[in-house]
């Protein structure tokens, strides 16, 4: 069975990802593994954004998406931050392979909520043969969560979404994202493994909040498929043990200790 690796690299970390971060992925692939990378870029957007001086908005931390704003949110993911990674694998010998999810309708979608959100998509499909074509092909794919509808229109995705739903339809054996802070952090400390109910206790208490939210609901909506579990971990040199091994929260679907 092909062992899929879906990796999302947060836009928080990714001026931050360095070639041991890119050796690592091409690394994965020598081993035998499907690494496909599915990427965020919030801040490159916001930064964009106010360059043009077009409004910010977020909404239970996702961006109201108007129609010049999907135009800039479109720009910045498949075209800046896309190609930044795809162009930080190649360096360290991979064959990354930039893909927008509207190219070859990869990632399909309907929109959350149109009145409040605008054009904001959640994928109800996703193109799993192009992605298993690519994969056999010895190729990296790199994904902008930018999806499209049967109708052809484009809708941004948040990305944490995004790549949960990528590992989901592939039937990934791991999910992992990458973030700028060590993992899942209570009063400054890495909590190295919590379960699904666990993840809720501190969504309620305020532990975790804002950019963290969407990424443990995606990871415990992950927990629901094949993947036994998901990791949040840090993407910078520094996030790494003194035996190399990364820095993170597992998220498990029962976890045995209590925070
Ligand atoms: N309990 C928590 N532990 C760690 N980070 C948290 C927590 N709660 C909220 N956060 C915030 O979540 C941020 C990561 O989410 P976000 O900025 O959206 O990253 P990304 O761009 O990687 O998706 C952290 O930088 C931190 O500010
Ligand atoms: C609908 C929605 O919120 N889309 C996100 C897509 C990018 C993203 O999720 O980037 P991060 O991973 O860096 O947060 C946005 O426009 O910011």
């Amino acid at each position: 069975m092909m062992e899929i690796v879906v990796i999302k690299c947060g836009g928080s970390t990714v001026d931050e990802l360095n070639e041991e971060f890119f050796k690592g992925i091409v690394a994965m692939q020598t081993a035998g593994k499907y690494p496909i990378i599915v990427h965020g870029g919030g801040p490159a957007i916001n930064s964009m954004l106010e360059k043009l001086e077009v409004e910010i908005q977020f909404i239970d931390g996702l961006r109201k998406t108007t129609p010049a704003v999907l135009e800039v949110a479109e720009m910045v993911l498949s075209g800046k931050v896309n190609k930044q990674i795809v162009q930080g694998l190649q360096r360290a010998g991979g064959k990354g392979l930039g893909i927008s999810g509207c190219d070859g309708s990869l990632l399909q979608a309907v929109p959350v909520d149109l009145a409040s959100l605008g054009l904001v998509g959640q994928i109800n499909n996703v193109n799993v043969s192009l992605l298993h074509s690519l994969l056999n092909e010895g190729t990296i794919p790199v994904l902008s969560p930018i999806a499209c509808t049967e109708e052809g229109d484009h809708l941004n995705v948040n990305a944490d979404a995004a790549a949960s739903s990528v590992a989901n339809y592939m039937k990934a054996q791991e999910l992992v994202f990458v973030t700028d802070v060590d993992g899942v952090l209570k009063d400054g400390q890495l909590l190295e493994v919590l379960s699904a109910a666990q993840v809720q206790e501190l969504i309620d208490d305020g532990t975790v909040y804002g950019g963290m939210i969407p990424k443990v609901k995606a990871a415990v909506d992950s927990l629901q498929g094949e993947i036994e579990k998901v990791v949040i971990a840090g993407g910078k040199a520094g996030s790494r043990k003194e035996d190399g091994t990364i820095k993170g929260t597992a998220i498990v679907k029962e976890a045995t200790a209590t925070l």
